[in-house]
């Protein structure tokens, strides 16, 4: 962790993009809440399933026209034509967008796919976006603790981060993962094969458990038993989930940040008052110079 300790910690909020004109509201008013806490950019998913880009485009245009903190796109290469991501980069360019998230992306599912892709690995679509916008963009991308499902084996997935991270990537937003155990010893690999840049936790709070599991499960991300079997003992008592959620992700988070984390990357999932809960037990405002919020101003969802 000796090199991440180095890094400034920068702290940032993910959404995925609204389906309705009820969903953007809700997603206005979630990110007006969370920009008081002073984040460095919100970033913005194609959506589960990796769904169309245009949902994603729009979204990102409100957060950089409206919002005092950065949008960042997620752009995913695996279902789009070399073409194509050349004039979204263009297109993000000329918004005045300054972040991008490039993912290969997940499979799309079912026949969802239209078999576009020309690029096969993030690596590549990071090559082609400092091939066609020099250092314009600050470049994430994705990073693995727990291993990618498609990986044959820990190693050469570390591996193909580390070519990702060599091909002019800023800094990397990791897989959520609740063993924080994976983390430092990802890191350590990492930096014995010379990656330097910041490698940022990202952090899923728990807000609907069940929702949750089925989640994890789909993209091979590990919920400990021990987290478990707790959630599942409160099936019918979800504020005690919420409440319990939010001390375990509390004490994760203080940890890693004790530990030389460079910050943190919350999936927000579009709601703040649990991301808020967890911010105030932090204390980051101190740190972003954001506002102040005590727990009782902050109202949990159920
Ligand atoms: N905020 C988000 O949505 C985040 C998503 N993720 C997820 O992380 C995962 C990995 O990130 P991606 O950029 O999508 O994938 P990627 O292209 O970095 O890797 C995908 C798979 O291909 C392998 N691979 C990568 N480069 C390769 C190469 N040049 N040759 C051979 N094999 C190679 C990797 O080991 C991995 O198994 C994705 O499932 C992504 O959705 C991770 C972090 C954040
Ligand atoms: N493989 C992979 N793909 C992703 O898109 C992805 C990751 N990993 N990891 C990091 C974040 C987390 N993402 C998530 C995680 C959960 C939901 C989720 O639970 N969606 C609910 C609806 C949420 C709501 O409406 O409140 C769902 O039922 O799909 C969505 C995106 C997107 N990101």
């Amino acid at each position: 962790m000796e090199i991440q300790k180095k890094h400034k910690r920068v702290y940032s909020f993910e959404f995925f993009p609204p389906k309705t004109d009820e969903g953007a509201e809700h997603l206005r008013q979630t990110r007006q809440r969370l920009e008081r806490l002073n984040p460095a950019y919100f970033s913005v998913t194609f959506g589960a399933g990796g769904s169309t880009q245009s949902r994603t485009f729009e979204t990102v245009v409100d957060i950089q026209r409206s919002s005092p903190a950065e949008a960042a796109p997620h752009l995913s290469c695996i279902d789009a034509s070399r073409e194509q991501l050349k004039e979204m980069i263009q297109r993000y360019r000329d918004e005045g967008v300054s972040y991008i998230v490039a993912l290969r992306g997940d499979q799309p599912s079912g026949s969802g796919s239209k078999g576009l892709g020309e690029l096969r690995y993030a690596n590549e679509l990071v090559e082609l976006i400092r091939e066609v916008s020099g250092e314009h963009f600050t470049v994430e991308v994705g990073a693995y603790p727990e291993f990618h499902p498609e990986a044959p084996d820990a190693i050469t997935d570390i591996e193909n981060f580390v070519r990702k991270a060599k091909a002019g990537a800023d800094s990397a937003i990791t897989q959520f993962f609740y063993n924080e155990a994976c983390y430092y010893r990802f890191v350590e690999d990492c930096e014995r094969r010379g990656v330097d840049i910041p490698i940022v936790p990202g952090i899923m709070p728990i807000m609907n458990y069940e929702q949750q599991a089925r989640f994890a499960a789909g993209c091979k991300a590990d919920i400990p038993r021990w987290l478990a079997k707790r959630m599942e003992a409160w099936e019918h008592d979800p504020r005690s989930q919420i409440e319990y959620g939010i001390d375990v992700v509390t004490e994760l988070c203080q940890n890693l940040l004790d530990n030389g984390a460079p910050g943190i990357h919350f999936y927000a999932l579009n709601k703040a008052p649990i991301i808020e809960r967890i911010w105030h037990n932090l204390g980051l405002s101190k740190e972003t110079g954001g506002e102040v919020r005590s727990p009782d101003e902050i109202e949990l969802p159920v």
